[in-house]
């Protein structure tokens, strides 16, 4: 199954082809250490870190280990027992499927991942499964024989070698850039690492909302390329339908605006995708330049969308049977939302009722979160999963544009933004997205 998004017909950014795109096909990997070095490795010395117990339960234990120093991530008896992290890259792309290379090893470690809920970020209506319908797309039923693997340690579920290996999931990249991430082999994921993120995706780890993110395993390198390992939240569903909002009123940086004011540099790829979606957007002068600036180009989509109105937009839909659209970019009005979120849950009121339930604790956490308070959270994204059994998850993915404010400052991230005070209005939309999941409850 190959799916193509819509923005990628534009004119790629100079990221999407430029360091977000390298080659990664080569499979070796080497372990690093956080790069800030300063973990700190005296609270878990002798201990397994709590994170690190989620990746064992989550994965056969060959792949990850946990010493005494937190996020270490052990990937020689990978290269001993010839699997590899990682897919193909070539065939990665945006609302595409991302094979898991194909190989029967990584077939079966899937399968292993498959068959237990326990290592998953917990989501209250995660369930055990044993559903083995195949996917519109199919994939081969080869059962390898040379893999050589352990049992996670005292997961309480059944061992994973007496249920016959089922199906494996392929991830699927709905939105964002195309070639950062990899689909590891194990229920994993390796996104393309920047520092920000990592210092996220650690504190979250510590922090009440830590279920509400995938676990995060630390950094591994890839063809001298660092990338954050974190978990496939598809990894437990079947023939998932998935569903990537952007939360905020806001998609772009105070930070980002001081630097365009000091340094403007005009992007004549987002005139271009501009012009795509509407001919008359640009103002006379970018229409001279044949370039705008990136902010100016994230703010008309801000108001072009449900950004602005709402406090949250679509990006992209997957659907169970594979029909992908990120065509959302003109979806502003709240009837609009609502036909496309419609779409997406379906008849199944339980799909529906699964979402509100998780996005009212997702709020409560949220409000106490100390993470959430002190950080400015942009562009980060929900990211919704259900499929046929009736399983539904909700989390919070991509931290690139979370940064942490200067103390003492707090958000509340329910006020309206003025330049200055830093508000991105999460929770607002958050608000609002509830209204409207709940305005839908009679429909289904
Ligand atoms: N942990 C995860 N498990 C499963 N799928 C994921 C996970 N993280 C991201 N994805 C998939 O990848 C897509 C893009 O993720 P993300 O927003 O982190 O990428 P990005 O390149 O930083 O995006 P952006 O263009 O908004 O900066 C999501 O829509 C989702 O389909
Ligand atoms: O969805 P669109 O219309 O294609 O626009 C992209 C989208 O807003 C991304 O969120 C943004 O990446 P960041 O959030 O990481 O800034 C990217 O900027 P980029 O081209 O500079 O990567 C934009 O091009």
């Amino acid at each position: 199954m190959r799916m193509t998004k819509t923005r990628m017909t534009t004119a790629p950014s100079p990221r999407s082809m430029g360091d977000k795109s390298q080659n990664c096909t080569s499979a070796s990997v080497d372990p690093v250490w956080p790069a800030n070095g300063n973990t700190d490795s005296t609270k878990h010395t002798g201990d397994i870190p709590s994170h690190c117990e989620n990746a064992l339960e989550n994965v056969p234990q060959l792949v990850i280990t946990c010493d005494v120093r937190p996020y270490r991530i052990d990937l020689e008896t990978m290269r001993f027992s010839g699997l590899s992290v990682g897919s193909h890259p070539d065939e990665e792309s945006i609302c595409s499927d991302s094979g898991f290379g194909g190989s029967p090893a990584s077939l079966l470690l899937r399968k292993l991942s498959n068959a237990s809920s326990s290592g998953l970020s917990p989501a209250s209506s995660f369930e055990e499964y044993e559903d083995d319908r195949g996917c519109p797309d199919g994939y081969p039923d080869e059962v390898p024989r040379s893999v050589i693997w352990k049992k996670p340690r005292s997961t309480g579920t059944t061992s994973p070698l007496s249920v016959p290996p089922k199906k494996p999931q392929p991830w699927v990249q709905v939105v964002g850039h195309a070639g950062s991430f990899h689909a590891g082999d194990d229920g994993m994921l390796l996104k393309r690492h920047t520092e920000g993120e990592q210092q996220c995706l650690q504190r979250l780890m510590e922090d009440s909302l830590r279920s509400f993110v995938p676990a995060y395993h630390g950094v591994v390198r890839r063809s001298d390329q660092d990338y954050n390992m974190m978990d496939d939240l598809l990894a437990h569903f079947s023939c998932p339908a998935i569903m990537d909002c952007k939360m905020g009123t806001r998609t772009y940086l105070e930070e980002d605006l001081a630097k365009a004011r000091e340094r403007p540099q005009p992007r004549r790829d987002m005139y271009e995708k501009m012009v795509d979606v509407d001919p008359e957007a640009p103002t006379a002068e970018e229409r001279a330049l044949q370039a705008v600036l990136k902010t100016r180009y994230m703010q008309w989509r801000e108001t072009l969308s449900s950004t602005t109105t709402m406090g949250f937009r679509i990006e992209g839909i997957k659907k169970a049977d594979g029909v992908c659209n990120t065509n959302f970019k003109r979806t502003k009005s709240r009837d609009q939302v609502i036909e496309a979120l419609q779409d997406f849950v379906g008849s199944d009121g339980l799909v529906l009722s699964g979402y509100l339930r998780r996005l009212k604790e997702l709020r409560l956490v949220l409000e106490s979160s100390d993470f959430f308070r002190t950080h400015e959270v942009v562009g980060s994204s929900l990211l919704f999963v259900h499929d046929g059994t009736g399983r539904t998850g909700v989390w919070m993915i991509d931290f690139g544009r979370t940064v942490p404010l200067p103390p003492p400052l707090t958000l509340d991230h329910r006020t309206s933004w003025v330049e200055g005070n830093r508000e991105d209005g999460y929770l607002w939309g958050l608000d609002n997205l509830i209204d409207v999941l709940t305005d839908m409850l009679p429909l289904t």
